[in-house]
């Protein structure tokens, strides 16, 4: 098969910081991309329904002309998050999920949640309103080593919120480890996961082996290679809990080529390209549309997009920019380390 029409797909997480740094990669998602879950750890970060508006109406203006392209917005939790705000921000239609940082797990979380007590009233108040909580599943404290940081999160935090609060949807975004995939296969509902393209194709040992990588450096890590065979068969599978949530992750160059490198990984670009491989690989190109176009639309309550693009296999290698220069300084493009055939027809 060289061809493939699927619909539109779209983004289930997805950083676009702001300013400088989002004019020069919005364009990148919104070629390919019909909508996408916009994550809020900007610096301050979104946390009122105010900030969000005010963060969308940035990003519509930031679109490039004739870009169609809708931002799904999320508030970021705190211990301070007024239950009432998040419920006016839902039933306006202006987010669509609350995100979950546990502090100091990711790049700019400090203002996380530390303590979940303080959190259940805005916890509760979204499993009553039906409204879906994103988190980042990773434990921070020092003792539990870095590789571990999901799984333990999974057995310590997830596990217990779920019992405590069962009505409450969780999306347990970018999926790292088979600890995570079979505890999300296993859950009997009000819980699914998304799969970044990346960690699809590269383990911890392309981080280390040869020197250190820093562009293939993002939070969650990339743990060993069984794990992400765990990845791929589940987001091949067409299992509808699983779906595509890019994290792509821009940082400037000299903000990752440093002696404290940041996480995160810029995969907008070329995101479809690396999917359509993937699942050739796995013989499963007839469940990327499930992937990336369908079962995340029905976890969060959406219509899939009308639209169809179409996937061509080329005779040459496809090129995609190497990096992506912005106002705010060059980003390095992912490199799967393999040539690309496939790409989205114009
Ligand atoms: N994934 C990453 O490595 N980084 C993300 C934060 C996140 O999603 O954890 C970022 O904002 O840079
Ligand atoms: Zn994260
Ligand atoms: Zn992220």
């Amino acid at each position: 098969m060289n061809r493939l029409t699927i619909r539109r797909p779209d983004d289930w997480h997805l950083h676009l910081r702001d300013g400088a740094m989002m004019e020069g990669v919005i364009g990148d998602t919104a070629r390919d991309f019909a909508r996408a879950i916009i994550m809020p750890n900007l610096v301050p970060p979104v946390v009122t329904a105010a900030d969000a508006a005010a963060y969308r109406e940035r990003i519509m203006a930031a679109l490039p002309q004739g870009a169609v392209f809708t931002p799904l917005m999320t508030l970021y939790l705190t211990e301070t998050t007024d239950p009432d705000d998040v419920a006016r921000a839902h039933e306006s239609g202006l987010v669509t999920a609350v995100k979950l940082y546990p502090a100091g797990a990711t790049t700019n979380s400090a203002s996380g949640v530390r303590n979940f007590d303080n959190a259940m009233p805005v916890l509760e108040k979204m499993a009553e309103i039906g409204l879906n909580l994103c988190v980042h599943g990773e434990v921070t404290s020092a003792d539990v080593d870095i590789f571990d940081r999901e799984a333990v999160f999974i057995d310590t935090v997830l596990d217990p919120l779920r019992k405590r609060l069962p009505e409450l949807k969780i999306t347990m975004e970018h999926v790292t480890t088979k600890d995570g995939i079979d505890y999300i296969a296993a859950a009997e509902g009000n819980l699914a996961g998304s799969i970044t393209t990346h960690h699809l194709i590269i383990n911890r040992n392309d981080i280390l082996v040869g020197g250190i990588r820093p562009h293939y450096y993002c939070l969650p890590v990339a743990k060993r290679e069984a794990h992400r065979k765990a990845l791929v068969a589940a987001a091949t599978s067409g299992d509808a809990r699983f779906f595509l949530g890019t994290d792509s992750a821009p940082h400037v160059d000299p903000a990752k080529e440093c002696g404290c490198g940041c996480a995160g990984i810029y995969t907008a670009p070329n995101t479809m390209s690396c999917l359509a491989h993937v699942f050739e690989n796995e013989d499963a190109l007839d469940r990327l549309e499930a992937f990336a176009s369908l079962n995340g639309p029905a976890w969060y309550g959406l219509s899939p997009n009308e639209e169809r693009v179409t996937l061509v296999k080329r005779d040459e290698a496809v090129d995609y920019p190497k990096k992506r220069e912005t106002g705010a300084g060059p980003v390095t493009v992912f490199d799967p380390k393999f040539p690309l055939f496939w790409e989205v027809e114009r």
